[in-house]
C-alpha cells in the first residue's frame, strides 16, 4: 500500500487522519487495525481507505507504528455501515469503530479464534446419565444437552445455554463423564416447533412475500400471540439456506430461558452477545459469527454492529424498547442502524411488538413497512383486559388498595401467581418532614433521593450518593420525617406482612444484581415455588409463566403529566406488556390499574380500547404538535461544574444558527434540562426541530463544527444527539 492511509482514530474529532505507510514490516490492509501515533498518545485505530494525496503538507505526516491486522477485521459492508452511523449521528468515525468493536480488539488484542472444542458424552457419561443422573441441575442440563447431540456439539454453544459453564465441564471431564471429539460432519438438527396457528401461517406469508429482498414488516402481535415462535421457524429457515440472522432483543429480556428456547430449536448453531459475558466470551461470539456459515447471533444493542458476512435476516424482538437506543457516547438506535444495515445488505427485517413504537407504527400505517399481526394468543387463552381501580377516595395502606389486595390473596389462593408492578425501586421515593414539608435531597443533583433498606438508608437514583436516612429535618429540627410514596421494597414488605403465607420475591435492580440471581429467582416462578413477584419494570418483559393469572399495577400515574413527550407512550407499552404476563396458561388473566386519574382521555382509551386506539390518539396528538414521527429532533446537551455555562454556550450557539440559510429549521432553547444539576453539573439543552430529516441533517452537519468552535465550548461538556428518545 502505498501514498497516503486513512485511518480512523477513536478521538472526538471528526473524520479519519492522514497516515504514512509504516517504515518497514507488513503493509497495512483497509479494514484492518494499525497503531499510530496521535498527539502525544499511542492509539488503535483502523484503516478505512487510501488517498494518492494528503490533505496536508505530507512532511508533516507521521508513518503508522505497526500494523496489527493482516487481513481486514472488518469488511467493506461493515465499514460502510460504521460512516453511515457516524455521519447520521454526527458522530466521529474513529469513536464509532470503537463502540462497534469488541473491548479485546479495542485494546490490541489478536483477532484469532482458539481452535473449535466440541464435546461429546463418554460411554460411562450414557450410562450414568440413564442410570444415575447427576444430581446437580446444571451437570444434569448439560449430559442432556450433550445426549440430544451423539455427534458431538461445539463448547461455544453450550456456553451459550450455559452460562458459567466452566466449572460443569471441568466437573464432568473429572469424573469421565464427557470427553472431546471431532467437529460433527452435520451440526445438531434444529428441534421442530409446534404446527404454526392461522394467523402466525398468515404472518409468514405476509413476511417471506417476495423473499430475499429488503423490506421492513412490523409483526404486531398481542402479548402470547407467538411471535418469538415466527421468528424460530423464519430463524431455522435461514439456517437451511446456509444463511446468518441478527436477532435483537433488549437487555433485560435476554434470559436464560429465551436463550434456552433458541438454542433448543436452532441446535449448535447459537450465538449469544451480551454484556454479562467477559471480554474473552464476547470475542469468541464476535469471531465465530465474522467466520460466517450457518448461524443465529442472538444479543442486546451493540450486537448490531457484528460482522455477518452471509447475512440473511435480521429480527428486532420487543422493538419498540428503550434499551435499544444508546444513551451516552455513540447515541445511536440499534434498531434503526439495523433497518439502515438490512437495507444496504438487501435483507428483510421484522420488527416485533405487541405496544410498536408510535414511529414504527406510523411507518407501518403509511405503507413504508409492511404489516402483520397476530391478534389472538396463540394458546387459545384470551388476553386479560385492565380494570381502573380509583384509588382516590380509598385508603392505600402502603400504596396497595383493599380491593387489590384482595384480589392477589383471592388469587394466591386459587393456586394461581400474582404479579405486582412497582415503577421505583428501593423503599419509598422520598423522605418528607412533617412539619416543614423538607424533602432530603441530593447534595449533588435537584432531586430527591430514595429512601433504601426499610427506610434507614437514602440513595440517589441520578448520581448513586448514599447516606444514613438522618434522624431529624435538615430544615426545621423537626422529628416527624415520613417516607412518601412507595418502591418495591416496601410493597414487598407490606405484602409479606398481610399474607405471611405466601411466598414472595422482590425483581429489581437491587436483587438482581449478583451474577445468577435473576436467573434463579425466574426459575423459582416457573417451578411455582414462587406465588406473588413484586418488581420493576424488568418484570414486564417477555416472560412466559403459564400460571400467573392476576397482575396489579400500584401506580403508573407518573407517565400521565410528565415534561417528556414519550413518557405516556411509554407508560402506555409499560402497562400493555406487564398486562400481557396475566393469564397465559389454562386459566385467564386479571389486571387491576390503582389510578388517580380514572379520568385521563388516553389512559380511558388504553384501558377501553386497547393499546392501537391509544395509538391513533396519541399520533394525531404528536401530529397536531409536530412532534416525532411528523417532525424530527435532535438534543444538543451541554453541562458544567459552572451553572452558566451550559446557558451561555447553548445560547451561543442558537446565536450562530439563526444566521444559517436553512429556514426549514427550528431552535427551540436553550433551556435549563429538566433535572438541572446532576451529579454536581449543571445541564442544559436545546432542541433542533425539523419537519424532514433532510433539512435537519444538513443544518447540523454546518453547524455542529461551527458550535464546537465557540469559545465558550471549551467551558463546557456537550453532546448531540439525534433523535433523542430521553428529554429529561
Ligand atoms: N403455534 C403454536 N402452537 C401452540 N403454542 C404456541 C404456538 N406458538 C406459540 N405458542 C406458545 O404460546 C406462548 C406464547 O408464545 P410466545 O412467547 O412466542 O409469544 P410472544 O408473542 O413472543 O409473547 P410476548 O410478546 O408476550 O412476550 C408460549 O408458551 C408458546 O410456547
Ligand atoms: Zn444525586
Amino acid at each position: 500500500m502505498s501514498g497516503v492511509i486513512r485511518v480512523a482514530v477513536p478521538t472526538p474529532v471528526h473524520g479519519a487522519f492522514d497516515y504514512l505507510p509504516p517504515a518497514s514490516g507488513p503493509s497495512p490492509v483497509i479494514g484492518g487495525r494499525v497503531r499510530v501515533s496521535f498527539g502525544r498518545r499511542r492509539l488503535i485505530g483502523l484503516v478505512v481507505g487510501t488517498a494518492a494525496k494528503a490533505a496536508v503538507d505530507t512532511a508533516r505526516l507521521r508513518p503508522i507504528d505497526e500494523v496489527i491486522d493482516d487481513t481486514p477485521l472488518l469488511g467493506p459492508d461493515l465499514r460502510d455501515l460504521l460512516e453511515w452511523t457516524a455521519r447520521y449521528y454526527h458522530h466521529a468515525l474513529g469513536e464509532t469503530v470503537t463502540t462497534a468493536l469488541p473491548v479485546l480488539l479495542r485494546r490490541g488484542e489478536p483477532a484469532r479464534r482458539p481452535a473449535a472444542i466440541h464435546w461429546r458424552l463418554s460411554g460411562e457419561g450414557r450410562r450414568v446419565l440413564t442410570d444415575a443422573p447427576p444430581r446437580a441441575a446444571r451437570q444434569r442440563q448439560l449430559l442432556e444437552q450433550l445426549a440430544a447431540a451423539p455427534d458431538g456439539y461445539p463448547e461455544s454453544a453450550l456456553r451459550s445455554l450455559l452460562p458459567r459453564a466452566t466449572p460443569v465441564l471441568a466437573r464432568l471431564t473429572e469424573q469421565g463423564l464427557i470427553e472431546h471429539c471431532d467437529p460433527p460432519a452435520q451440526p445438531p438438527e434444529p428441534r421442530p416447533g409446534p404446527p404454526l396457528t392461522t394467523d402466525q401461517a398468515c404472518a409468514l406469508d405476509t413476511i417471506n412475500a417476495d423473499p430475499g429482498g429488503f423490506a421492513v414488516t412490523l409483526l404486531q402481535g398481542v402479548t402470547g400471540s407467538g411471535k418469538t415462535e415466527v421468528y424460530l421457524q423464519l430463524l431455522q429457515a435461514t439456517l437451511q439456506q446456509g444463511r446468518q440472522a441478527l436477532v435483537l432483543v433488549p437487555e433485560i429480556g435476554l434470559t436464560p430461558q429465551l436463550v434456552a428456547r433458541f438454542g433448543d430449536r436452532v441446535g449448535g448453531r447459537l450465538i449469544v452477545l451480551h454484556s454479562g459475558m467477559t471480554a474473552v466470551q464476547r470475542l469468541e461470539g464476535w469471531l465465530a459469527a465474522r467466520a460466517g456459515g450457518p448461524a443465529i447471533v442472538l444479543g442486546t444493542r451493540s450486537a448490531v454492529f457484528t460482522p455477518l458476512p452471509d447475512l440473511g435476516l435480521i429480527v428486532i424482538d420487543e422493538e419498540h424498547d428503550a434499551s435499544f437506543k444508546q444513551q451516552d457516547g455513540l447515541r445511536y438506535s440499534a434498531r434503526d442502524v439495523a433497518i439502515r444495515r438490512a437495507q444496504q445488505l438487501d435483507v428483510p427485517i421484522l420488527l416485533g411488538s405487541a405496544t410498536p413504537a408510535l414511529e414504527t407504527l406510523h411507518n407501518a400505517l403509511a405503507g413504508r413497512y409492511r404489516h402483520a399481526r397476530l391478534a389472538t394468543r396463540a394458546t387459545g387463552a384470551s388476553a386479560p383486559a385492565i380494570q381502573l381501580l380509583d384509588v382516590r377516595s380509598r385508603p392505600l395502606e402502603e400504596g396497595l388498595s383493599r380491593p387489590l389486595l384482595a384480589r392477589v390473596h383471592e388469587h394466591v389462593e386459587a393456586g394461581g401467581q400474582a404479579l405486582l408492578f412497582v415503577n421505583r425501586r428501593g423503599f419509598a421515593p422520598a423522605m418528607i418532614c412533617h412539619d416543614c414539608g423538607w424533602i432530603a435531597p441530593c447534595r449533588r443533583c435537584d432531586t430527591g433521593m430514595t429512601l433504601h433498606r426499610g427506610g434507614r438508608h437514602l440513595r440517589c437514583h441520578h448520581c448513586g450518593a448514599a447516606r444514613p436516612a438522618p434522624p431529624q429535618c435538615e430544615g426545621c429540627g423537626g422529628e416527624t420525617l415520613i417516607a412518601v410514596g412507595e418502591g418495591t421494597e416496601r410493597v414487598a414488605a407490606a405484602l409479606r406482612s398481610r399474607l405471611p403465607a405466601a411466598r414472595i420475591a422482590r425483581f429489581d435492580r437491587d436483587t438482581t444484581a449478583r451474577r445468577g440471581s435473576l436467573e434463579r429467582m425466574l426459575a423459582s416462578v416457573a417451578a411455582g415455588t414462587t406465588d406473588v413477584l413484586v418488581g420493576t419494570q424488568m418484570l414486564a418483559k417477555g416472560h412466559d409463566f403459564p400460571a400467573l393469572t392476576f397482575v396489579g399495577v400500584i401506580n403508573a400515574d407518573h407517565g400521565l403529566f410528565s415534561a417528556d413527550f414519550r413518557a405516556f407512550e411509554r407508560m402506555a407499552q409499560l402497562v400493555t406488556q406487564v398486562a400481557g404476563r396475566a393469564g397465559r396458561g389454562e386459566r385467564p388473566g386479571e389486571v387491576l390499574l390503582q389510578t388517580r386519574h380514572p379520568d385521563h382521555p388516553l389512559l380511558g382509551t388504553l384501558v377501553r380500547s386497547g393499546y392501537d386506539a391509544f395509538a391513533n390518539a396519541a399520533l394525531a396528538e404528536r401530529e397536531s404538535a409536530g412532534l416525532p414521527p411528523y417532525g424530527h429532533l435532535a438534543l444538543v446537551q451541554a453541562e458544567a461544574p459552572d451553572a452558566d455555562a451550559p446557558t451561555r454556550f447553548l445560547a451561543a450557539a442558537a446565536g450562530l444558527a439563526s444566521s444559517s440559510a436553512e429556514e426549514a429549521v427550528a431552535i427551540w432553547g436553550p433551556a435549563p434540562a429538566p433535572l438541572e444539576r446532576r451529579a454536581g453539573r449543571f445541564r442544559a439543552h436545546l432542541l433542533i426541530h425539523a419537519a424532514s430529516r433532510a433539512p435537519l441533517h444538513r443544518f447540523l452537519r454546518a453547524w455542529l463544527p461551527a458550535a464546537g468552535g465557540l469559545r465558550e465550548a471549551r467551558r463546557v461538556r456537550w453532546s448531540v444527539d439525534v433523535d433523542p428518545q430521553e428529554l429529561i
